[in-house]
């Protein structure tokens, strides 16, 4: 008999600095490599949205974040992990990335976005960003 794995809370933060958002690729190493995604991770325990974000976004980018406004989640199905992709717009408070997992960032105008190879779970968010803020 097969058990339905449980839903993991990721969050990501879809940050904006001058008309751009930062766009950042997944290293060769991690799961979905090379794919693009929003910086962020795993809700850990009882922690709340906003505390977790701001842990993983100083974890991967070494920086401080400000949370503008949470959006719609997205719940996606990977072969063998069901996720709940949770979307915040953000704005930096600190200025100076440092690339501690991912292989690259971009910052790339709204109307660019679509040009990226997104992993499959950010897909309906970029697609809901583009809508609701072009
Ligand atoms: N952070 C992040 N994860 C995403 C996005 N889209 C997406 O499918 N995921 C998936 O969500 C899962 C958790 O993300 P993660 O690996 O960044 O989380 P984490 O840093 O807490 O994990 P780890 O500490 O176990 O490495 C991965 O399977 C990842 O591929 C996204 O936009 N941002």
């Amino acid at each position: 008999m097969t058990s339905t794995p449980s839903v993991i809370r990721v969050t990501c933060a879809i940050v904006e600095n001058e008309g751009k958002v930062l766009c950042a690729q997944r290293s060769e190493s991690m799961m979905h490599p090379l794919k693009w995604e929003f910086p962020g991770g795993k809700v850990e325990g009882d922690e709340d949205l906003e505390t977790c974000l701001k842990r993983e976004i100083k974890e991967e980018l070494g920086v401080e974040i400000a949370i503008l406004e949470q959006l719609p989640s997205n719940f996606h199905i990977y072969s063998n992990l069901r996720l709940e992709l949770i979307p915040f717009r953000c704005s930096l408070q600190t200025f100076e990335i440092d690339l501690l997992e991912h292989s690259q960032i971009l910052w790339l105008p709204i109307n660019e976005l679509k040009d990226l190879d997104w992993a499959e779970a950010d897909v309906p968010i970029v697609d809901y960003y583009i809508r609701t803020y072009k």
